[in-house]
């Protein structure tokens, strides 16, 4: 190949955006001097907001977008990407960012929420696109490979993390509807041949309206569609919430509003109106007029009441607090600040806050700050019964022992939008009863539903070569980790019923003799693998997107404390390699922490460990030995690491993250300076490595010393980068060694 080695290093937000401040100047002194370039690409939601309005600004305000350019370059073999977790916004945080720019000089326009003109229209449209997981479907042009390496596992067994007690008395549980959900509405069809469709609501009374037309699909492509009763939900939660206070436990809402940008925010917009009931049928008009949308959190409706008289709001506070004495009470994000899990869409993820709440004896915050049994509400079946039949597993067995516990790597469906994401642009509120019918271009009805004024349809595709490519991974993970594989599908539902066969299809295509591949239900793979993992065995998860996003959380945040600490590869179907690093979000809480007291506990890891295959997967593509070495060389430098147990605290005055990254850079200039495979190298790397380790003391005194104060990084969605730089790199001694090799 004719290009020179490049690896596209993503600039993302919150936490992991602050590290790379600190770990990136490593990274970049150490591959330029061995002739390997790392270049940034900027995907962080501000970063997307201003290069998506070049109208409304100066030219020298105006930004490349990096995100259309990236996944351009994901469907080309050169494609060597690593991607940083980044914020997928809700509507209060799009609106904060939007904000946080317009003081800094942008003069971009507000969020139009209820758009008028056409301008407004098309301002809302590009919003929208920017809104939710609008990163990674972009990049994602492969299935998934995320895993625990080794050392990452090893090293939690050596240091098990704090896990909660289980007791067989628990009253913690999953509620979810019986019926009338996604779940139990599913159709599915795989196609015959290639053709484009339409969805059309036609109405009981005759109208008729096109959701969506011209939708191309190809040959063997499986598509899905599922309806939620508006009504069979709110009796539900009605009924839940009843449950909850009968049982003395708290309520918590559990959805993916950031993901599934269209369907979450609608449920969780109905749980917020019928757990307030009194409040919404009082004050229907009211909250009307100022322009309420709970669908964006209970929060929606506090920020509102700023607009009433202060009667007038004085009066629906204390309504509200009526219905709080009412109410069961609700799990809290932040007891201090009275934030609940009602309050804002994103503040509560399911893929990270089931498993945190598994993590923690099955309990969540209550209101005075203490731990307490939890109804998880999860409306819809499709995947809820894994979380319910884990902690059933708890309360039967008691915690995992992180100590001795095997591992659930995962192998995931995602190339291509496969699954679930992505479905949001076929995903409806319908506006009126009638049926939704999915239209070939011969006419014929491929899938059709009975809906209601208020439900939610939606439908999602998934192509056959992603389903070719996912079967493959999964043989090869699976015979390269000699480990037994399950793919998580339900018979019974209509979805998995089509994978059942493609699998069963494709899976001839390569030798799986001496292997142990199994399909089990998501309920059956999961008492499956829980069995295996107590007793240290691993097992392979091979799952479609969903079960993806929720189990590369569950597992890693069972047996390793965290997902930052996976390996997480995507390789790409056309050749390229897409580096994801750990599984899990950006961790919006440790950049309050950083911002207070100057700790930040944010664990790089993840970031290492998928710098190194990038590396690799360089050195492989063009035939470089320096960058094979540097991989390698970075491997056994996180080894050590790992090892000398150099992962940032929590608390601060001890070492956090920077401090971490020093660290690093020594190990990997002494592993750098020892080896023998190319002189030149070790020579430049041999005084580095000596300056660093003499230094240690002055070094780790700079960085530890620099906590313990407030810290100003001029914003949070778009940082000043001098600033947050500064206040990344505080030591001096450390900064001049680096400065070296320049
Ligand atoms: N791939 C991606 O781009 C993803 C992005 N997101 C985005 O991230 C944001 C927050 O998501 P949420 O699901 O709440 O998860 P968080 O980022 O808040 O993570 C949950 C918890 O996991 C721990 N954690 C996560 N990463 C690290 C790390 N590197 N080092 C140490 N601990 C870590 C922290 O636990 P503790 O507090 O105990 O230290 C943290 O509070 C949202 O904006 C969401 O859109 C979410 C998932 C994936
Ligand atoms: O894209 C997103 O919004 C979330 C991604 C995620 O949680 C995952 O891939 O595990
Ligand atoms: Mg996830």
């Amino acid at each position: 190949m004719s290009q020179s080695p490049k690896i596209l290093y993503t600039l993302t937000d919150e936490a992991p955006a602050l590290a790379t401040y600190s770990l990136l100047p490593i990274v970049q002194a150490f591959t330029k001097s061995a002739g390997v370039q790392v270049e940034t690409r900027d995907i962080s939601l501000s970063g997307r907001i201003i290069a998506n309005f070049p109208e409304f600004l100066t030219p020298e305000q105006r930004i490349n977008d990096d995100l259309a350019e990236l996944g351009q370059i994901a469907t080309t073999p050169e494609a060597n990407i690593v991607k940083l977790p980044n914020i997928s916004a809700s509507v209060p945080q799009l609106k904060s960012a939007i904000k946080e720019l317009q003081s800094k000089g942008y003069a971009l326009p507000d969020y139009p929420e209820e758009p008028k003109t056409e301008e407004e229209k098309s301002i809302k449209a590009k919003y929208d696109k920017i809104k939710g997981s609008a990163v990674n479907p972009v990049l994602r042009e492969g299935n998934s490979d995320r895993r625990a390496p080794l050392a990452v596992k090893n090293y939690a067994k050596k240091h098990p993390h704090s896990m909660g007690k289980w007791s067989a008395e628990s009253k913690s549980h999953v509620d979810s509807m019986s019926q009338g959900d996604f779940y139990g509405s599913e159709k599915s069809v795989t196609l015959p041949a290639a053709t484009t469709v339409s969805i059309e609501l036609i109405g009981n009374n005759g109208q008729k309206e096109t959701l969506k037309s011209g939708l191309k699909l190809q040959e063997g492509e499986v598509i899905d569609a599922s309806t939620l009763s508006v009504n069979e939900l709110k009796s539900f939660l009605k009924k839940a919430k009843a449950d909850a206070k009968a049982q003395g436990v708290l309520f918590s809402l559990h959805m993916k509003a950031t993901m599934m940008k269209v369907s979450d925010p609608i449920i969780f917009g109905h749980a917020v109106k019928v757990f307030f009931a009194p409040v919404f049928e009082k004050h229907a008009a009211t909250l009307e007029s100022i322009g309420v949308d709970v669908n964006n959190g209970f929060g929606d409706l506090l920020a509102n009441l700023e607009k009433l008289p202060a009667e007038k709001k004085a009066e629906i506070l204390a309504d509200i607090d009526a219905c709080y004495v009412d109410s069961p009470d609700l799990a809290m994000v932040n007891s201090d600040k009275g934030i609940t899990n009602l309050h804002v869409p994103s503040d509560v993820i399911i893929d990270a806050s089931m498993p945190a709440m598994i993590r923690t004896s099955g309990q969540m915050w209550n209101k005075a700050g203490k731990l307490q049994d939890t109804k998880a509400v999860i409306p819809d079946r499709s995947y809820a019964g894994v979380y319910q039949a884990v902690i059933e597993f708890c309360k039967k067995n008691g915690a995992f022992d992180p100590a001795t516990m095997g591992s659930v790597p995962n192998v995931g469906l995602m190339a291509q939008k496969a699954e679930e994401y992505g479905s949001h642009d076929k995903t409806f509120e319908i506006p009126f009863a009638g049926s939704v019918q999915v239209i070939d271009a011969n006419g014929a009805v491929l899938i059709s539903h009975e809906v209601e004024a208020g439900d939610i349809w939606r439908m999602c595709q998934t192509k056959d070569a992603p389903i070719q490519d996912w079967v493959k991974l999964a043989v090869t993970r699976a015979r390269l980790s000699e480990t037994p594989a399950v793919f998580w599908l339900d018979k019974n539902r209509a979805h998995d019923a089509e994978l059942i066969k493609k699998v069963e299809k494709y899976l001839p295509n390569h030798d799986t003799q001496g292997l142990e591949i199994h399909i089990m239900s998501p309920i059956d793979a999961t008492l499956f693998s829980c069995e295996r993992i107590k007793e240290g065995k691993d097992t392979i998860s091979v799952t479609g997107n969903v079960l993806r996003d929720y189990l590369t959380d569950l597992f890693p945040i069972l047996e390793v404390g965290t997902s930052a600490k996976m390996l997480s590869i995507v390789p790409l179907m056309n050749g390229g390699g897409l580096f994801e690093t750990g599984a899990g979000g950006s961790a919006p809480k440790h950049v309050e922490q950083f911002t207070q007291e100057g700790h930040l506990r944010w664990d790089s890891l993840g970031e290492f460990l998928a710098l190194a295959v990038s590396l690799e997967h360089l050195g492989q593509t063009f035939d470089n030995p320096t960058a094979l070495l540097l991989g390698e060389t970075l491997d056994k430098a996180t080894g050590r690491w790992l090892e000398e147990d150099k992962s940032p605290a929590r608390v601060v005055g001890k070492l956090d993250n920077r401090g971490g990254h020093y660290y690093l850079a020594m190990y990997w200039a002494e592993e750098l300076a020892k080896q023998t495979k190319d002189a030149g190298l070790a020579a430049k790397f041999a005084p580095i490595a000596s300056a660093m380790a003499s230094q240690e003391a002055k070094i780790v005194e700079e960085y530890n010393g620099s906590q313990g104060t407030p810290v100003d990084i001029g914003g949070y969605y778009r940082p000043d980068t001098a600033k947050a730089s500064k206040a990344m790199c505080p030591s001096e001694t450390f900064n001049s060694i680096l400065a070296q090799l320049a």
